[in-house]
């Protein structure tokens, strides 16, 4: 599969409007953001007069704030009152046909069909974007890519990287988020057509809302543009000196649950459920963000959707079977992940493999009976049966959780999908209704931002002193200093295991990874799944830390997603590779390590990724420093 890579540098990509060399760059752009409707007519006449020939007038005449259908604008630019706006934007949305005269743009607006991909076109969506994401725009107007003035990068994804920008109309901050694609790929575009028409569909105070959108033929990439949020959870969490309160817990898991039951009740599953994607305010709202992996389900379940979903520590047992018709049980489980996260301050069940993730859900859920494996048709239950069945021990293990969070937890966390409830009933429960009670968002502490990002690079420059330090202390200092990844149950007796830097509890499987406290995964020397990335290759040569760094955990199957989705979208890749973005996904099946060979012993495999992990880091560390 071809490189995804961006072009153009992010500079090239937004337009400084004191710039003059910058203007002119800005004339790159075929589309423009997302403009909403005119409100009033002085202020449209006001900004005319102002900027006469830009194309920023639109926005500015718009109010710089919410978006307008296109037939509505149609509709109103039809009447008097609204038909100077009307032609501000048809001459805006010409401008990027490539002419020069109002006159003759006129003459063609006139004479755009009245198809939707027409009036796309018209409203200054490029092509290549509306020939096949042309429901996920429809009836949205481009605003201005000049508009913004990009400041900081504040987050890191596989697709994507999130700069804070401000909005120079508005005044206001803003998240852009920009979208890399395989050279206007057609499948690429779908990819992320179908974030795009989701975000749409959903309208809720815990959803993050998309504002606008741009898109760039300098570097062939699009940015979505949402609220700003000063935090995500996994920043926050694993911030030194943050602790979270009981009612600070439950006031933010009531918004995920509020946000997550909005989503399902509008048919949408979001499937990347994890402490990065929930975006935190400085008033403490929580919003779920990155719907970049939901996709549309019916409780019927009667469409197959893919099985590799979900971030691995995330991930649902009827997922990790290799399940296709699931239904919103799998982001209650994720959830649930994370309340008992929140209260342990580290995630509970930090697999690196699918068979390791597996067999941690089996050692604290309990394993199916006889009778499931007897039964189930779900296509990786051979590999993953144990060998003896394994007794639930959610409650002995949590012990020290306060009870109704206990109860909360275990129910989220049941083996079988349809025991987890639903979001509605989740809030439904004691753990909401019982002293301490959920505080108010408003009182929640102020803190610096704090986004994985920020996790990362603390932990990277952990890494670079520790490094630094060894340097000059020898190898055996290196052996020392080296803080391999251990799985929990490989401690050797007698190591001290990882303790919680929130609650006292004891799991049976501590932390994996050098960082400790939750959420930040992602970002441990050796991600998990940067090990699975080697583990695919079933590692007999070990390979550098960025090549282990460059794949994610949940690898998507080829041919398994046929949801319903209007926009019949495939699903999306999964590289971790900053370079890379949505792509198609052909020739991008990996598996995370090899499945468990029937009647094989756990353990044995076990011990033999763990061998595997701890001899390609070893190796990648050496390589690096
Ligand atoms: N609206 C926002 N305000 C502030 N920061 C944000 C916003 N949206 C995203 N971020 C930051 O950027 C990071 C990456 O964003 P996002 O998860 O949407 O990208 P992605 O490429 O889909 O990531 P992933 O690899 O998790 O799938 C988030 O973890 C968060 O820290």
């Amino acid at each position: 599969m071809g490189c995804i890579c961006s072009k153009g540098t992010p500079e090239e990509d937004f337009q400084i409007n004191e710039n003059s060399e910058r203007q002119k760059e800005s004339e790159k752009f075929s589309v423009q953001l997302i403009a909403p409707f005119p409100s009033k007519r002085e202020e449209i006449e006001a900004d005319i007069g102002r900027k006469e020939g830009s194309v920023r007038r639109v926005l500015k005449a718009n109010g710089g704030s919410g978006i307008v259908p296109l037939q509505e604008f149609e509709r109103k630019g039809s009447t008097n009152e609204n038909r100077q706006t009307n032609a501000n934007y048809k001459r805006s949305a010409t401008m990027d046909l490539g002419g020069s005269g109002d006159q003759r743009y006129m003459g063609r607006i006139v004479s755009i069909p009245h198809s939707s991909e027409g009036e796309l076109i018209v409203a200054g969506w490029p092509q290549w974007l509306t020939s096949v994401a042309g429901e996920a725009i429809k009836g949205w107007l481009p605003r201005p890519a000049d508009s913004f003035k990009k400041l900081e990068k504040i987050g890191q994804g596989t697709y994507s990287t999130v700069y804070r920008a401000l909005d120079l109309e508005t005044g206001k901050t803003v998240a852009m988020k920009k979208v890399r694609f395989v050279s206007m790929d057609p499948e690429s575009v779908r990819f992320m057509a179908r974030e795009i028409h989701i975000l749409r569909k959903l309208d809720h105070p815990n959803v993050l809302k998309l504002e606008a959108i741009v898109t760039s033929t300098v570097s062939g990439s699009l940015y979505l543009v949402f609220e700003y949020m000063e935090h995500d959870l996994a920043g926050l969490a694993g911030r030194p000196g943050i602790k979270f309160t009981e009612p600070q817990i439950k006031c933010y898991m009531q918004q995920l649950l509020r946000g997550i039951e909005h989503c399902h009740s509008r048919g949408i599953l979001h499937r990347d459920i994890k402490g990065s994607n929930l975006l935190i305010n400085n008033s403490g709202l929580l919003k779920i963000g990155d719907f970049g992996l939901a996709n549309f389900f019916k409780p019927d379940q009667s469409h197959a959707l893919t099985s590799r979903v979900v971030t691995l520590w995330y991930r649902a047992p009827e997922l990790l079977l290799g399940c296709t018709q699931y239904g919103a049980a799998i982001d209650l489980w994720s959830i649930g992940c994370i309340v008992a996260e929140l209260f342990a301050g580290k995630p509970i069940m930090p697999g690196r493999t699918e068979v390791e993730q597996m067999h941690k859900i089996f050692k604290l859920c309990g394993s199916p009976s006889e009778d499931f494996w007897q039964k189930t048709k779900l296509p990786h239950a051979t590999s993953f049966k144990p060998q003896f069945q394994y007794k639930r021990c959610v409650y002995e293990t949590f012990k020290n959780f306060p009870p109704t969070s206990l109860a909360l937890v275990d129910k989220l966390l049941a083996v079988a999908p349809k025991a987890r409830g639903s979001a509605t009933s989740a809030l439904q429960s004691e753990f909401f209704k019982t002293e301490p009670l959920p505080c108010e968002p408003s009182s929640i502490p102020k803190y610096p931002p704090s986004k994985e990002l920020d996790a990362k690079m603390r932990d990277e420059e952990e890494r670079r002193r520790r490094a630094e330090a060894v340097k000059g202390r020898g190898p055996e200092s290196v052996r020392r200093g080296t803080r391999d990844v251990k799985t929990p149950e490989f401690v050797a007796q007698g190591q001290s295991k990882i303790t919680s830097t929130s609650n006292n509890y004891d799991l049976h499987d501590g932390a994996a990874g050098p960082k400790q406290n939750g959420f930040s995964h992602s970002m441990s020397v050796a991600h998990p799944c940067a090990v699975e990335a080697t583990l695919s290759k079933n590692v007999g040569s070990a390979r550098s830390i960025n090549v282990l760094r460059a794949q994610k955990s949940h690898l998507p199957q080829a041919s398994v997603d046929m949801s319903n989705s209007s926009l019949k979208k495939p699903d999306r890749t999964f590289s971790k590779d900053s370079t890379v973005g949505y792509g198609p996904r052909k020739n991008r099946i990996h598996y995370s390590g090899p499945l468990m060979p029937p009647g094989g012993n756990m353990e044995d495999l076990l011990k033999e990724h763990e061998r595997q992990i701890q001899q390609a880091v070893r190796k990648a560390r050496l390589e690096k420093y």
